[in-house]
C-alpha cells in the first residue's frame, strides 16, 4: 500500500503549523499552565487546529490523538485566548471562526485504534518558549506499527540558510530531511560505526525529563567521550536520523520514577530513525508499543541509536 497521500497531507499540515508556530513565537507567547502544571501556549492550540482540520478533510474517518484539547479554551474566562488563537489560525487559513477553531482542536480527542495519527502540536514547548528547539510531530500509525512519521523543526539549524528542517518517513521507503529554504528533500542516514566524529549523543534539556547523570554514565561506558548535546522535542531523533548524533538516552528522571511516555513524543521520531537505519526501544530492549493507548504503559525509558551501539547500550543498562 502507498502512502503518499498521506505523506504530502501531513508534510503541508505540518509546515502550516510550522508558520503559525513562528509567527507565535516572534511575539514572544505567555504560557498557560495544564492541569498537570505542564506549559501550553496559543501556538500549541493553533498548531493543533491547523493540523487537525488538514487530515480531517482528506482522512474523515481516521481518529486524531493529539497532546491537547479545547477544554480550557471554552471557558468564558479563556475569551481572549481563544480570540489569539483564532488570529494566528487565520493566518494560515484565512475564513476561520473561533467555534471552528475550537472543532478542529477536539477532532484532536481520537482514540488508539487499528488506525489513527498521533499529534503532538508542539513538541518541546518548554524549548519553544526559551526560543530553543521544538517540534510539530505527526504520526500515522497502522496495526500497531508507525507507518508514516513527519516533523517539522522551524529551529533546526540549516547550514548555509535560515533555520528549518523536516524530517519525515514512510515504512520500506526509508528516510528524508528536507530544509524549509530550499525544500530539497535529501536521503539521511545514521552514523556509521567508523565515524567517531560523530559518535555523541542527545539528552533532553530538562533535567526533569530524564536522568542525565545516569545518561551521561552509559554513553561514558559505551565509549562516547564527548559531552551530550542537550537539545529539546523529537529533534533528537532527527539528530540521530540524520548521523549528527549516534545516541539518544532518555532514562525515567529519580523524581517521577513512575512516568511513562505518551506516543506522540515518539512515533515520528521513531519511525524517521528506524527508516535512517537506525534503532528505537525502551530501556529493556523492548519495542515501543504504540498500539494499547496514549500512554506506552509497558515501556519505560526510550533508547534512540545507529544500531549498531545499541545492544552495548543495553547491556551497559543491566
Ligand atoms: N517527567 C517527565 N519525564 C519524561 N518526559 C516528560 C516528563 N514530563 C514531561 N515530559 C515530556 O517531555 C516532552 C518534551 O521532551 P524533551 O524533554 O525531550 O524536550 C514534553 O512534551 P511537550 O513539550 O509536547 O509537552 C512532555 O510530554
Ligand atoms: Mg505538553
Ligand atoms: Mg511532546
Ligand atoms: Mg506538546
Amino acid at each position: 500500500m502507498s502512502y503518499d497521500r498521506e505523506k504530502q497531507v501531513a508534510i503541508q499540515a505540518t509546515l502550516s503549523a510550522a508558520k503559525l508556530c513562528e509567527q507565535v513565537r516572534k511575539d514572544i507567547p505567555p504560557a498557560m499552565e495544564k492541569g498537570d502544571k505542564s506549559p501550553v501556549t496559543v501556538a500549541d492550540l493553533g498548531s493543533q487546529a491547523i493540523i487537525c482540520k488538514a487530515i480531517s478533510e482528506v482522512f474523515s474517518h481516521d481518529p486524531i490523538v493529539g497532546e491537547e484539547d479545547a477544554t480550557e479554551l471554552r471557558k468564558p474566562e479563556m475569551a481572549d485566548n481563544l480570540t489569539k488563537v483564532t488570529e494566528y489560525v487565520k493566518g494560515e487559513i484565512a475564513d476561520a471562526t473561533s467555534e471552528q477553531v475550537i472543532n478542529w482542536i477536539d477532532r484532536g480527542n481520537g482514540q488508539v485504534g487499528q488506525r489513527f495519527w498521533t499529534l503532538d502540536p508542539i513538541d518541546g514547548t518548554k524549548g519553544f518558549l526559551r526560543q530553543d528547539q521544538y517540534a510539530i510531530a505527526l504520526a500515522l500509525i497502522e496495526d500497531g506499527e508507525v507507518k508514516v512519521g513527519v516533523m517539522a523543526c522551524p529551529a533546526y539549524p540549516v547550514p548555509n540558510h535560515p533555520p528549518g528542517m523536516l524530517f519525515m518517513a514512510v515504512r520500506g521507503e526509508g528516510a528524508m530531511m528536507m530544509p524549509f529554504a530550499t525544500a530539497e528533500e535529501t536521503p539521511i542516514r545514521v552514523v556509521k560505526a567508523d565515524d567517531t566524529a560523530n559518535m555523541r549523543f542527545v539528552e533532553s534539556v530538562e533535567s526533569s525529563h530524564g536522568d542525565q547523570d545516569r545518561q551521561n554514565a552509559i554513553a561514558q561506558a559505551v565509549g562516547i567521550k564527548a559531552d551530550s548535546v542537550r537539545m529539546d522535542s523529537q529533534a533528537k531523533y532527527g539528530a540521530v536520523a540524520s548521523g549528527q548524533a549516534a545516541l539518544y538516552l532518555r532514562l525515567p528522571s529519580p523524581k517521577s520514577p513512575n512516568y511513562r511516555e505518551n506516543i506522540w513524543d515518539h512515533a515520528a521520531g521513531a519511525i524517521v530513525v528506524e527508516e535512517a537505519g537506525g534503532r528505537v526501544t525502551d530501556m529493556y530492549g523492548k519495542p515501543l508499543d504504540f498500539a494499547s493507548g496514549p500512554k506506552m504503559l509497558d515501556n519505560q525509558g526510550v533508547i534512540v541509536s545507529n544500531g549498531i551501539i545499541h545492544d552495548t547500550v543495553l547491556a551497559a543498562l543491566k
